[in-house]
This record gives structure tokens, C-alpha cells and sequence, in this order.
């Protein structure tokens, strides 16, 4: 029974097609990192998992009951409302102070409980929306780009504490970068996204690779990260829609059955449809009348 399955979503706005087709399903305890360049439809596909953006065809599918943490790209901390960061974490689901401060230690960042939220780091405020988004105990965590505009060596830590949160709670993660070619090494299944889903796979074991630590060394890369290699069998216009690069003179578009999907569509109890709005998502998601799996 998988936690999350999306099949054959579409989603057009004002005539634009944004996301083509999509089809991945995510298990409890794995990790799916989404990686795609800019504009590629990454959070658009969030969206429409969230029950935030309607899309025309295709459907969502939640297990029973399913909880999610959702940590946004950024935090958007309005300099003229003071507010702590204990304050802040209150706004969301409804805890105690004891709870929000075993969120904050868990992402180690107990000190700054009391901090206005102006004055914490880039960094910090990374944490803060993790222990935002772990704070319902969820069963699935959506990351959209937890490392954003954190150096590689905040990323290698934040991505080694996901996976510990992973392992201890037993989590799925769904996690956006836009990194195409660095991908934390604990990744289960990395989705390539460019509106359609372009090539899917591991991690590469390259770093384990006698020839690559010939060349870079055992200590080049974080054990936490790890390398993508993509193995696109088409090219993308500047517009992002698909050309098949197989024939050099006639560039033809390519059929989604040509598309590698990640893994075999599961059955799930909860649907949200093609209409969902984000009330209907919620309701659904959490109403009484699903069943768990
Ligand atoms: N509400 C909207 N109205 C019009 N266009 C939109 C809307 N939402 C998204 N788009 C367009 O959809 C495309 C995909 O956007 P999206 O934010 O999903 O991409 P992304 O992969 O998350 O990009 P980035 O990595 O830059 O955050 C973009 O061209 C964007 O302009």
C-alpha cells in the first residue's frame, strides 16, 4: 500500500502545459528526491499533491488518513511582526511548548526556541520549517528544496538529519532540489522532472568507484550526497516541451509510453480527483470516511 501514488497528472494553466503525464507512487520509509531545473513544474507538482492547484487530468491518491509535514521552499518573515520562533511554530498544528521544543532539539536547533524569528540564520530557519513540518508526527514529509541556499556542507548535514528523521519515524520523503546532478546518497528514487518525467533511477555508487576516488580522492564527497546520472533518451526546446533527439532531421515529439515510470502503480484508498480544491483535499485526507490501508 503506498503512501502517496500519482498516475497520468496533467496540469495546464492559462493553456500552458506544466506537468505532463506524471506517474510515481511513494512507499512508507522511502525517500524520493524530485530534481528538474527551473520552472520545471516541481512545485506546481507539490501543489496539485497538496490539494492547492486543480489539474485536468490524472489523479492523487492518499493512503487512509495519511498525515503530511509539508516544509515550504521559504520562510516569508515579515520584518514589521515581531514573533519568536516558538510563536511561530505555535501558529501551526496545535501543540505544547514541550512539543515544539523536542522538534526544535531534534533538528538541532533547541537554542533559538525563544530567538525573534528576524534574527535567526538561513540556516536555522531551514530547521525551524523541518521542525514545523515534523510537528503533526507525519507519516509522509514534503520537502520543497530543503537546502536551498544552504552551502554544501549545511546541505550534506540537513540531508544527513532527514534521513535520521527517516529512520527514526519511519517516514516517507518526498523531496524537491534543483540540483540535477548532487542528490542526497540516501535517495531511494531520484525523479527527473521537466513537466514530464524525463528519467528516473538511483544514486550512482560512482564515489565508491576505484576510479573516481583515483581521480578526486575518498574524502571529495559527503556520504551524504551523491551524484545523478541522467539517462535522457530525448531533448527538451527552449520551451521545455520534448523533442526526440533519435532522429537527427525530423525532431518528433516523444509518447509518454516512451517515458521510464518509477514503479508499479499500487492501489490506495483515498482519491483526491481532478477537482480537488484544497478544502476537499483536506477533508479527504483527513476525513473519517476512509479507511487506513
Ligand atoms: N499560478 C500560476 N500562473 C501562471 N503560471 C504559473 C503558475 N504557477 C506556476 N506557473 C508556471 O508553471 C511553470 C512551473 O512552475 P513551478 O514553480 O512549478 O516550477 P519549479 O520547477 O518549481 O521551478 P523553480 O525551481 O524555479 O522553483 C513556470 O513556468 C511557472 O511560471
Amino acid at each position: 500500500m503506498s503512501l502517496l501514488s500519482v498516475s497520468g497528472l496533467s496540469l495546464k494553466i492559462q493553456k500552458r502545459s506544466i506537468l505532463q503525464d506524471v506517474t510515481f507512487d511513494i512507499e512508507s520509509g522511502q525517500i524520493v528526491t524530485l530534481i528538474g531545473p527551473n520552472g520545471a513544474g516541481k512545485s506546481s507538482l507539490i501543489r496539485c499533491i497538496l490539494g492547492l492547484q486543480k489539474y485536468q487530468t490524472g489523479r492523487v491518491q492518499l493512503a487512509s488518513n495519511l498525515k503530511i509535514g509539508y516544509m515550504p521552499q521559504k520562510m516569508h518573515v515579515e520584518q514589521s511582526l515581531p514573533i519568536t520562533v516558538d510563536r511561530f511554530l505555535a501558529l501551526g498544528p496545535k501543540t505544547t511548548k514541550v512539543q515544539r521544543e523536542q522538534a526544535l532539539t531534534r533538528v538541532g536547533v533547541a537554542n533559538i526556541q525563544h530567538s525573534p524569528l528576524q534574527t535567526i540564520s538561513g540556516g536555522e530557519q531551514q530547521r525551524v520549517l523541518l521542525a514545523r513540518a515534523m510537528l503533526n508526527q507525519p507519516d509522509l514529509l514534503i520537502l520543497d528544496e530543503p537546502a536551498q541556499g544552504v552551502d554544501i556542507n549545511g546541505q550534506a548535514e540537513l540531508y544527513d538529519l532527514i534521513k535520521s528523521i527517516r529512520d527514526e519515524y519511519g517516514c516517507g520523503v518526498f523531496m524537491v532540489s534543483h540540483d540535477l546532478h548532487l542528490v542526497m546518497s540516501a535517495t531511494d528514487q531520484v525523479l527527473c522532472l521537466n513537466h514530464h518525467i524525463c528519467c528516473s533511477g538511483h544514486p550512482d555508487e560512482v564515489t565508491k568507484s576505484d576510479e573516481y576516488i583515483s581521480i578526486f580522492g575518498e574524502q571529495r564527497l559527503h556520504p551524504a550526497l551523491a551524484h545523478y546520472t541522467h539517462h535522457h533518451d530525448h531533448k527538451h526546446d527552449l520551451h521545455g516541451d520534448c523533442l526526440n533527439s533519435n532522429t537527427s532531421d525530423s525532431l518528433q515529439p516523444i509518447t509518454n509510453e516512451q517515458q521510464p515510470l518509477t514503479s508499479e502503480q499500487q492501489p490506495a484508498t483515498t482519491e483526491l480527483n481532478a477537482d480537488a480544491s484544497p478544502a476537499s483535499a483536506t477533508q479527504q485526507n483527513n476525513g473519517d470516511q476512509h479507511r487506513h490501508a
